[in-house]
């Protein structure tokens, strides 16, 4: 079975509400209705009819049967308002959380919050930080997880051929406790994908062969991941090769259950992450799909820029999957 076939089946007719903020750009909006023909999702597309309706006929795109609201005349905006200035605490007056929530990224993610809508996707036109911040300082983190992190599902020619990278999307320089999160989360992510996760921590050092900050740091994230969550498999420091090629395993780690057949991979901080993903995707031929966030109270996806309508399609399914595991 391809891959996203089972998670289709899994969302298919429950009426998963998806936020989009971004329906004025066409690979959202093509994107938005396949999901509703293909009885997927309820979209709810943020912004002026007018100008989505103009962007469709550029596509010859029936819309009728898409839910629009405009925050510019949402009836519900001065309790959206009031419940926005209860979750920031202080941190926002009246006026300043009617500026800010006629952003719709903002404005989307009070949906999800107030439980208008059960996940959002958006990134494809805004920059990370601007998709993320208002989840971050909105939906927060669930208990017991400090910092949210965002993982790729790498897929390869083969549809078994399936791995997660993380972080590669949110946290710039994570100290050792939040990279052991990222690594416990990142296994939780993996088994929607229907993979037995096996979690390498990558470092430029296996098994402390290179003395180095950087290394101390992987390490001793590898200690802490083990410690939350000792059912899982989780090691490191390992180079890639070492976490991926039995037979350099053989000779880096050979104790390690980990080494050689790794399918997590965990990288020590976002250059490399970010810079590891886009080069198995550019180079490797690789699909990424993300990234996925990790460890919100909701589903809240951030797209690349760089996507295409079947990667707003694919985020937008795992977003409703995610929706439909924590329900
Ligand atoms: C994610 C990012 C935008 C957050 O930066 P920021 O908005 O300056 O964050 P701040 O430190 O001002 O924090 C804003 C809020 O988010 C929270 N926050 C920040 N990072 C967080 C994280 N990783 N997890 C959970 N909460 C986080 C803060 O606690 C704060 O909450 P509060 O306002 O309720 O106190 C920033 O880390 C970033 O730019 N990361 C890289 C993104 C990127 O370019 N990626 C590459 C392309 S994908
Ligand atoms: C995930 C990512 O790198 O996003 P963007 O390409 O939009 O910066």
């Amino acid at each position: 079975m391809e891959l996203f076939d089972g998670l289709k089946d899994n969302i298919g007719g429950k009426k998963v509400r998806i936020v989009f903020p971004e329906p004025t750009d066409i690979r959202v909006l093509g994107a938005a209705v396949r999901l509703k023909s293909d009885n997927l999702v309820e979209p709810i597309l943020i912004g002026n009819i007018d100008k989505i309706k103009e962007v469709a006929g550029t596509r010859g795109l029936s819309i009728d049967n898409l839910e629009i609201i405009d925050p510019e005349n949402y009836a519900g905006f001065d309790n959206m308002v009031a419940s926005f200035i209860e979750r920031r605490k202080g941190k926002a007056t009246e006026d300043q959380a009617r500026t800010i929530l006629k952003d719709e990224n903002y404005f989307g993610t009070m949906l999800v919050f107030m439980d208008l809508a059960d996940g959002l996707v958006s990134g494809a036109v805004h920059s990370t930080g601007d998709t993320i911040r208002p989840a971050l300082q909105i939906i927060k983190t669930k208990p017991g997880v400090s910092r949210t992190s965002g993982a790729f599902l790498m897929v390869g020619n083969r549809d078994s051929e399936k791995y997660i990278f993380s972080d590669c999307a949110i946290n710039i320089n994570p100290d050792a406790q939040a990279l052991a999160e990222i690594a416990v989360e990142s296994a939780k992510t993996a088994e929607i994908f229907g993979i037995d996760p096996k979690v390498a921590l990558l470092s430029f050092s296996t098994k402390g062969s290179a003395k180095s900050e950087e290394v101390t740091k992987v390490a001793e994230a590898t200690k802490i991941a083990q410690e939350l969550a000792p059912e899982l498999a989780i090691d490191g420091e390992l180079q890639f090769d070492a976490s991926y090629v039995p037979s350099v395993a053989q000779q880096k780690a050979p104790d390690s259950k980990v080494a050689g057949s790794a399918n997590v991979f965990v990288f020590p901080e976002i250059q490399s992450g970010n810079i590891g993903y886009k080069i198995a995707q550019r180079l490797g031929g690789f699909q990424a799909i993300g990234p996925i966030l990790q460890g919100l109270n909701r589903p809240i996806s951030d797209l690349s820029r760089g996507c295409n309508e079947e990667d707003v399609y694919k985020l937008s399914i795992i977003t409703a999957s995610q929706a439909l595991q924590e329900k």
